[in-house]
């Protein structure tokens, strides 16, 4: 007889194994193959950590500038794809056209055997900015943009197709930290859902378009795009404390804190944290930083909740002047990595994940008659 769990989510169960990374190991901290995030944050390129996680070490200057250059060949977009593209509307929910994007990638370009499990991820990896931008550009400006840039980092490629120009150095760097922040994170909702999809030994295109719908929602990935939907309705840090104590008597919940894992603090966000306050002076903004900071500051007196790595990240964005509505798939363009790479592992000793319910329903009984019913 299985065993009947009586916390909800599977909260606190050992669901599988994984040697990509842990988190909250001693309540707060956070590793990525063995490496502190914070170190990998601090000296990293984005493209550094994504070798690390998908290929399984740190590259040395020539497999970094290797894997550079194959990335920054595969980000053109294929003609049938871009049609598709340019038939969603400009109010579609771009995490909605990016599910939509890697599943029509996944009809033209195709896994058909694992043996290209590394390939089409690095694929996905180049092109998902394209396919967010050239969607976003053709909606809302009515261009047709060139994705095919020749920028040195997939950071910097984003924010180039989105603003029409290269960006500024502090703006690649925070691009960097943040999708080192968002690479990889053991057991989450989004990275389950992959593994599940993977268990089935389907294709890894159908592994991540589910699991860009398992991110897209407010309870995961898309709370740092609900955040920022928060903090710009406060005018002062002081109307934030007034709204957020209405809310907490409300018993509403704020995105953008607390979390399943960790138990003292989520180690990402002090370094979003930091780049925020440095994007802030940058801007010279005087109301956003402070108003979050407060937030941070009543959560944690009222209610002992912590920011989780998402509440900074919105105003960081911000500050670089990325639409809310692109926050969430910035997410997807990092967590690919963690993904892809969990689906390898998955595949690599792989049973179909198939847990068992405690059922809750009627007892067993007659079908009646349909005059009967
Ligand atoms: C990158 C990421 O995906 S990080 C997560 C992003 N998500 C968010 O920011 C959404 C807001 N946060 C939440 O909804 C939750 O904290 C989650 C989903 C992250 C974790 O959920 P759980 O593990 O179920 O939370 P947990 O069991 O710690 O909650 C304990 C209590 O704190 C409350 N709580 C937790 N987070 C919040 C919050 N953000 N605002 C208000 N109350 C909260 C819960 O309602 C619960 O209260 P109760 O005991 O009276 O029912
Ligand atoms: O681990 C979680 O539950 C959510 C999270 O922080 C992430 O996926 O980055």
């Amino acid at each position: 007889m299985a065993k009947v769990l009586s916390g909800a989510g599977l909260r606190g169960q050992v669901a599988g194994k994984t040697a990509l990374s842990t988190v909250g190991k001693s309540g707060s901290g956070l590793t990525y193959r063995g490496y502190d995030v914070k170190e990998l944050a601090e000296s990293c390129q984005f493209e550094e950590v994504a070798h690390l996680i998908l290929k399984g070490n740190l590259p040395n200057q020539a497999e970094l500038d290797a894997y550079k250059s194959e990335l920054k060949a595969m980000r053109g977009l294929p003609q049938a794809l871009k049609e598709v593209l340019e038939r969603i509307p400009a109010d579609a929910h771009p995490m909605d056209v990016l599910r939509t994007g890697c599943s029509m990638l996944g009809n033209l370009e195709g896994e058909t055997s694992f043996d290209e499990q590394g390939k089409v991820t690095d694929r996905m990896l180049a092109s998902f900015p394209s396919i967010i931008c050239y969607w976003y550009r053709f909606s809302h400006d009515g261009v047709r943009i060139d994705v095919e840039t020749d920028d040195d980092s997939i950071g910097a490629h984003f924010l180039h197709l989105l603003h029409g120009e290269k960006p500024s150095e502090l703006h690649e760097r925070v691009m960097h930290v943040s999708l080192i922040l968002y690479a990889e994170h053991e057991f989450n909702a989004s990275t389950f859902t992959a593994r599940v999809c993977a268990s089935t030994l389907s294709d890894m295109h159908s592994c991540i378009t589910g699991a860009i719908g398992s991110l897209r929602g407010p309870l995961h990935g898309g709370a740092n795009e609900a955040a920022m939907e928060m903090i710009e309705r406060f005018e002062s840090a002081d109307h934030a404390e007034q709204e957020m104590m209405g809310m907490l008597e409300r018993k509403e919940k704020i995105m953008g804190f607390g979390h399943a894992i960790y138990s003292e603090c989520d180690p990402r966000n002090e370094i979003i944290k930091r780049w925020s306050e440095k994007l802030a002076a940058d801007v010279g903004d005087t109301v956003l930083y402070p108003v979050s900071v407060r937030c941070e500051e009543v959560m944690w007196r009222e209610k002992k909740l912590f920011c989780n790595a998402d509440f900074f990240h919105a105003s960081a964005y911000n500050f670089m002047k990325i639409p809310t509505k692109l926050f969430t798939p910035i997410f997807v363009m990092s967590r690919l990595t963690g993904w892809a790479a969990h689906v390898m592992e998955q595949r690599a000793d792989n049973r179909i994940i198939r847990p068992s319910a405690e059922y809750t329903g009627e007892e067993l009984r007659p079908v009646p008659a349909i005059s009967e019913r």
